[in-house]
């Protein structure tokens, strides 16, 4: 599947948030998404997905079944999570047993006859993580899917992935927080300046001897700061803000 050239802004009077962006995945690919907050990870996950259109450029050859879980699951709907999965899955042309199959995977069968906006945030992301995966999709596309989960759920998820694309299907993650840095074979892309480029393999980087390196930055910064360096590949440990005096 490939992303060409591909720009996007929301509205004419917006700014461009990607622009002439291109990416080739191929039928077995993880691709993780990273870069700081509010470049364009999102979005290049929703016009990957075919959720948007974009203004300039194409999206060749995307797999004919696609999953799509979004970063927040929109819970605010009058249904329970069964019927919601039973509507999903008919509207999908998918055999019911499907629901059972992964609310057992994802741990949420004592979830199925609770209504969706009583759900936690984590349980609203594991029925968005669901119907993504009922239809068997050929590209599966989950925006940060680690985020909120529980320990069982996030292990599980990699194993998932794995098995999507050992039959051949692309998984594309945004992923925040790394959980996926450790998967065989991770293709690494950085959303930066209105592009995508990729990374090196985390591999490449891990062979390298590691430097511990103590950084004191503004508060405001840090969180940016933490997100590129581990964009880059970086391990990062935000520690306590600390007396400006007893930093230098
Ligand atoms: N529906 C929308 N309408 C207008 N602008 C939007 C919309 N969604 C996102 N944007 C803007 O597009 C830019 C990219 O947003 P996007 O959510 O894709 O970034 P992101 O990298 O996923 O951010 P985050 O790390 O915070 O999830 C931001 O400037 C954002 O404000």
């Amino acid at each position: 599947m490939r992303i060409a050239s591909v720009s996007f802004r929301y509205g004419r009077r917006d700014p461009w948030v990607l622009s002439d962006a291109d990416l080739v995945l191929d039928p077995g690919d993880v691709a993780e998404v990273a870069g700081p907050n509010g470049t364009g990870k999102s979005t290049l996950l929703r016009l990957a997905a075919g959720l948007l259109r974009p203004v300039r450029g194409r999206v060749e050859d995307r797999p004919r079944v696609v999953g799509y879980a979004p970063e927040r699951f929109p819970a605010d709907q009058p249904f329970t999570v069964a019927a919601y999965l039973r509507h999903m899955a008919a509207v999908r042309r998918v055999a019911q047993d499907a629901i059972g199959h992964w609310s057992e995977r994802l741990g949420m069968d004592h979830l199925l006859g609770r209504d969706l906006p009583d759900l936690s945030k984590g349980s609203a992301h594991k029925v968005g993580l669901a119907q993504a995966l009922l239809a068997e999709p050929g590209l599966l596309v989950l925006d940060e899917p680690f985020a909120g989960l529980d320990a069982a759920t996030r292990a599980e998820l990699p194993r998932i992935i794995a098995e999507i694309s050992a039959r051949g299907g692309i998984v594309v993650v945004s992923d925040h927080q790394g959980d996926l840095r450790d998967f065989p074979g991770l293709r690494r892309f950085e959303v930066r300046d209105r592009a995508v480029r990729e990374l090196e393999p985390v591999e490449k980087a891990g062979e390298a001897p590691l430097t511990v390196l103590e950084v004191a930055v503004p508060a405001v910064r840090a969180a940016e700061l933490a997100d590129r360096l581990r964009a880059e590949g970086c391990t990062v440990r935000v520690t306590a803000r600390v007396a400006r005096e007893a930093a230098e």
